[in-house]
């Protein structure tokens, strides 16, 4: 029997075509003179860009690439529930304003539903790795693993911020974004992509990125006296592993690396805008 390659033998499994080691892309805009730019990027951010096979099958950019039935039956369902669970999140959250005139209290209203399908986002990290989904690894993982460490590690853990404005703030930013992310995955899985939702996709996050790092950099910020305080979550020398922590030291250099981070995964998003609103066509070299 033959050796298969690794097209085949993603297309055997039904997997998606960049499973295993991503081609090299080109990426070209007609109407952008930003070509250079935007190829060097595809491929600094370590994604394939959504890019499929240069030949009779290329499609256009953001046009959605063939899964297995299983894998799409899974994102389906999977999107479906993550929308579901964040609109409930943004129902919950107008009721509480309203009724009660004040964000006091707010986040202990909603927390268990946060809790419950933010850390459920993880399995994004396990879509990227077994390659059902063809986004980069180290891109989702920064993603998620920064909002579970402020849901579980800041705000769960540390109750006299639970009422800062800031809390509110990317609460907000996070529930408008999850609730078009996942709709926008959703609709495209189904092929009936509204334009709004595209539209909204790849805009709404100019506004709402900067929003959502904002309340987080001030959350962590306000948590800083009581984890001084407290000495929560650290370890103290002398101690038998000969070990020491200090969470309040981590969490200054947590706040340092969004400089270098944030604006990464911006641009990153603002090159994703190009591609799918202004339609760069993406070509692939063989490997
Ligand atoms: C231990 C502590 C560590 C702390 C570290 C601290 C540093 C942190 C620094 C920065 C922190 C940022 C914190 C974040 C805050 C906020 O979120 S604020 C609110 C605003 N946020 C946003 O706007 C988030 C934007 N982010 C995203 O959209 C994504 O999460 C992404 C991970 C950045 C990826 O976007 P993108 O590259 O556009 O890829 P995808 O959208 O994933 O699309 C690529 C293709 O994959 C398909 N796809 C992806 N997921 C699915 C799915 N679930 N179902 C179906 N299909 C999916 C998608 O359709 C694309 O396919 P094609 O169209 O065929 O290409």
């Amino acid at each position: 029997m033959g050796r298969l390659s690794r097209r085949q033998l993603a297309a055997a499994l039904g997997l998606p075509r960049w499973a295993g080691s991503p081609p090299t892309l080109l990426l070209i805009s007609p109407t952008s003179p930003g070509c250079a730019a935007t190829m060097a990027s595809s491929d600094e951010d370590g994604t394939n860009g959504g890019a499929s096979e240069a030949g009779e099958d290329r499609e256009a950019p953001g046009k959605r690439r063939r899964l297995g039935l299983l894998a799409t039956a899974w994102l389906t369902f999977y999107n479906i529930a993550m929308t579901a669970g964040w609109l409930v999140l943004a129902i919950a959250m107008v009721r509480f304003y309203m009724e009660k005139g004040t964000h006091r209290g707010l986040y202990k209203s909603v927390q268990k539903t946060l809790k419950f399908f933010q850390t459920f986002a993880l399995l994004e990290i396990v879509h990227c790795l077994i390659g059902i989904v063809p986004t980069s690894v180290l891109v989702t993982g920064v993603q998620v693993s920064s909002r579970i460490f402020m849901v579980w590690l800041i705000t769960h853990s540390i109750k006299p911020i639970q009422n800062e404005e800031s809390v509110v703030l990317f609460l907000v930013a996070w529930t408008v974004t999850e609730i078009t992310r996942y709709s926008f995955y959703t609709f495209s899985l189904l092929d009936h992509l509204p334009y709004f939702i595209k539209w909204a996709r790849y805009n709404f996050f100019i506004i709402l990125y900067p929003v959502g790092v904002a309340g987080e950099l001030l959350t962590i910020y306000a948590a800083l006296p009581y984890v001084k305080k407290t000495g929560m979550f650290s370890i103290r020398l002398p101690n038998k592993y000969n070990v020491s922590f200090d969470y309040y030291y981590f969490l200054l250099i947590t706040m340092a690396s969004y400089i270098p981070l944030f604006p990464q995964l911006y641009f990153h998003m603002l090159r994703q805008r190009r591609k799918v609103l202004h339609g760069e066509v993406i070509v692939e070299k063989d490997d």
